[in-house]
């Protein structure tokens, strides 16, 4: 891999609480949720190219090219490059896939907001959000690059800095495809829509997680050895899960003990994504 390249981050998120307030005609459901991010992810390498091609240096095992959301993203924005416009892309997974975390959401926005500025799109955050939409409900609050309440399907958002807590994530190997939840019929739909002054951790709740939990007993298990030590719950629609600590030293203690089923790793709390950081800079270079 050639050592010029720059690494752009690709940062994971969790969701603090998620409430499902209402199902819409189109079969999507309207959520309040609170998008934390972390200060960790993926990160993702962008060469540009004059020859229209969308190429993925690095395929992930598992995904084919055209339904990885990095080469998707890329196809939805080309239209607004000049016409010979293409691209190399290298990716550096180190985030569990599938595990509620964002992953492949975070590389489609992370796509979207480099390739905006190479291929000088010039399209506003509000245009790229919209076009993050098309791809999945989770893609357009890593393009807004902040920790934020967010409702509707996910793409409404009043911005809400957290106290940067030390998350400890665990994922407990268990597949759970986002779509089998939203279509159970045991899913709770009908939360009161809360007001986002009136948001503590304990007034609120996943309310994926007892169907997900009841299912996936590796789930409920890791999530009830998690809250002997803090306070925890699952993120999305599962399967990772979560506790917050106060200092990274009682975070990575807990981590240290994680029994050997499970994979886990500990992240700070960031309320401005290290990509949009990144992306000022540039502009000031
Ligand atoms: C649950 C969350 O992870 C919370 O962050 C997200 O809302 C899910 O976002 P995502 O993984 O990007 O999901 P998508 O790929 O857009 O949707 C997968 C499937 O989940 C269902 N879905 C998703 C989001 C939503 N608000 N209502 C839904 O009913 C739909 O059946 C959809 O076909
Ligand atoms: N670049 C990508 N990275 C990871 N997964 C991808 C990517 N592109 C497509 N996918 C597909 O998306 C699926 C879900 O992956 P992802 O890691 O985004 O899940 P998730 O963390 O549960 O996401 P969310 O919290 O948004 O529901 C994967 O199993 C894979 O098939």
């Amino acid at each position: 891999m050639a050592s010029e390249l720059t690494w752009w981050p690709s940062v994971a998120k969790l969701n603090l609480f998620l409430h499902i307030t209402g199902r819409r005609e189109d079969g999507y459901h309207n959520l309040q949720s609170l998008f934390q991010l972390l200060d960790c992810g993926d990160r993702l390498a962008f060469e540009p190219t004059e020859d229209h091609q969308i190429a993925l240096m690095t395929p992930l095992v598992g995904v084919p090219d055209e339904d990885n959301l990095i080469v998707k993203a890329a196809r939805l924005l080309q239209p607004f490059a000049a016409d010979n416009a293409g691209c190399k892309i290298w990716l550096d997974k180190r985030l569990p896939m599938g595990g509620g975390i964002g992953g492949g959401s975070s590389n489609a926005a992370t796509t979207l907001l480099v390739l905006n500025s190479l291929w000088q799109c010039n399209l506003s955050l509000q245009k790229l959000e919209q076009l993050g939409l098309q791809l999945g409900a989770d893609v357009p609050v890593f393009v807004h690059g902040r920790t934020t309440f967010a409702s509707g399907v996910g793409e409404q958002f009043v911005d809400a800095p957290q106290p940067q807590h030390w998350f400890l994530v665990a994922t407990p190997g268990v597949h759970i495809a986002t779509a089998d939840i939203f279509r159970h019929p045991e899913l709770p739909r009908q939360t009161p829509v809360m007001n986002w002054q009136d948001y503590t951790f304990d007034n609120t709740t996943n309310d994926c997680q007892e169907l997900v939990c009841r299912y996936h007993p590796k789930v409920a298990k890791l999530l009830h050895w998690l809250l002997e030590y803090a306070p925890s719950r699952m993120t999305g629609t599962g399967s990772s899960v979560f506790a917050v600590f106060a200092d990274q030293s009682q975070a990575l203690k807990v981590l240290d003990t994680l029994p050997d089923e499970f994979m886990g790793f500990v992240a700070q709390g960031v309320n401005i994504s290290p990509l949009h950081s990144q992306l000022e800079q540039r502009k000031t270079d």
